[in-house]
């Protein structure tokens, strides 16, 4: 099919900063292979016109968007089909809460919230008004992660999985970062866990939560620690900047050892998980972006998977929130309302654990 001739959906683009520049950039890569949708920019909110016109010309030349000065203007546009909300933390409830209100369908950038709590009333309103509402973990529709899914519990190239290790590093301290941005500020939600821990705690998941001998009741314990950039400040002022999480999954005799720092720059292959026959490391740019496998068996040569990505690879997400909308559904098989939660209330324990509030806690 060519592109003139996929359905298409007409996105409200919600906060003209770092990631909705690149996930336009990503609706509108021309000729993508696999494509399944036709995403136009139908309209783009931001807290200037200029600023929203300057982010159209560099970002999404080819579209002709709408302009918004007002959020709530976006939301009330009928030629928007779903709202994508690429604001910080902080706003995503309010943001996406009034999105639903107008009727819209929501993609709302991780983490979907704060807590689980807040994440539950998103949910529970989308369910009422009978829209679509997705948390954006763009990593979980990379091609890669359904071969990693086979490779370990179809092909079981590595036996009984035993330990999965994580690490998403990125060189970004506190101290360095301008005070008023969002990944320094704790009031637009700053923090490691909550911008990149949620990455790798999505990653010990997709690998040990989706295990098929696994117990759906029985939640991991978890044990964790953080160190923060003011270890001075009292839990609702202080801001984690490196975090470590111990996930124990007795009735799979497995474990997880998940970590983010925002004191180095991590490791190509961030991941590793270790089986009774041998072990599989995921490497990419970023754990929130990888791009190969590489496979080691004792005693066989090494193995290396690439997967070519056409831009950053946030077109998986868009499209398959494309085709769940088609159908009528209001949640996504493969990041569903109960992955979100389950993740949003590890989050939440790893916090209390380690003596970290934000003011959305209440
Ligand atoms: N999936 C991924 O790989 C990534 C996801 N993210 C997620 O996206 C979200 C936004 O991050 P990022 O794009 O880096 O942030 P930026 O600060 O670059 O952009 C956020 C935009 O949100 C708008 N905004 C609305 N309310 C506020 C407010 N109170 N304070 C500041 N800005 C506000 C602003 O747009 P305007 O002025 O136009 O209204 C601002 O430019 C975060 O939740 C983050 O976790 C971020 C980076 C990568
Ligand atoms: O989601 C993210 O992934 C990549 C990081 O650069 C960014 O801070 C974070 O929000």
């Amino acid at each position: 099919m060519t592109t003139t001739e996929l359905p298409v959906l007409r996105w409200g683009i919600v906060g003209c900063g770092l990631i909705s520049s690149w996930f336009v950039g990503d609706l509108c890569l021309p000729d993508r292979p696999g494509a399944n949708t036709k995403h136009i920019v139908q309209a783009v909110a931001s807290s200037s016109k200029s600023k929203g016109s300057a982010f159209v010309s560099k970002h999404c030349p080819s579209e002709k968007p709408t302009i918004y000065d007002s959020y709530q203007d976006l939301y009330n546009d009928p030629n928007v089909d779903v709202v994508y909300v690429g604001t910080p933390h902080t706003v995503h409830l309010q943001n996406t809460l009034d999105a639903i209100a107008a009727g819209k369908h929501v993609l709302c950038e991780k983490p979907i919230a704060v807590n689980a709590r807040d994440a539950k009333k998103m949910i529970e309103a989308a369910r009422e008004k009978g829209v679509f509402l997705m948390e954006a973990l763009w990593t979980r529709f990379f091609p890669i992660t359904t071969k990693l899914h086979s490779l370990l519990y179809e092909e079981k190239v590595i036996g009984d999985i035993a330990t999965v290790f994580v690490d998403f590093g990125l060189n970004m301290p506190i101290g360095k970062a301008d005070p008023q941005a969002r990944v320094a500020s704790k009031s637009l939600g700053a923090g490691a866990l909550l911008d990149i821990g949620i990455y790798s705690m999505t990653w010990a998941s997709l690998i040990l939560d989706k295990s098929p001998h696994r117990q759906a009741e029985e939640s991991p314990s978890i044990n964790a620690t953080m160190t923060f950039h003011d270890e001075t400040l009292n839990a609702a002022e202080r801001i984690d900047e490196q975090v470590t999480a111990v996930l124990k999954y007795p009735d799979i005799k497995a474990q997880a050892v998940c970590s983010a720092s925002l004191l180095y720059k991590g490791r190509e292959e961030f991941a590793r998980i270790e089986g009774s026959k041998g072990s599989i490391a995921i490497g990419g740019l970023a754990p929130s972006k990888p791009g190969y496998l590489v496979i080691r068996i004792q005693d066989q040569e090494e193995k290396r998977l690439d997967f070519e990505v056409p831009g950053f690879g946030f077109h998986y997400e868009a499209d398959a929130v494309a085709k769940d909308i088609r159908a009528g559904r209001l949640e996504n098989e493969v990041c569903s309302w109960s992955d979100t939660l389950t993740i949003m209330s590890r989050l939440d324990a790893i916090r209390s654990a380690c003596g970290l509030t934000y003011s959305q806690d209440g």
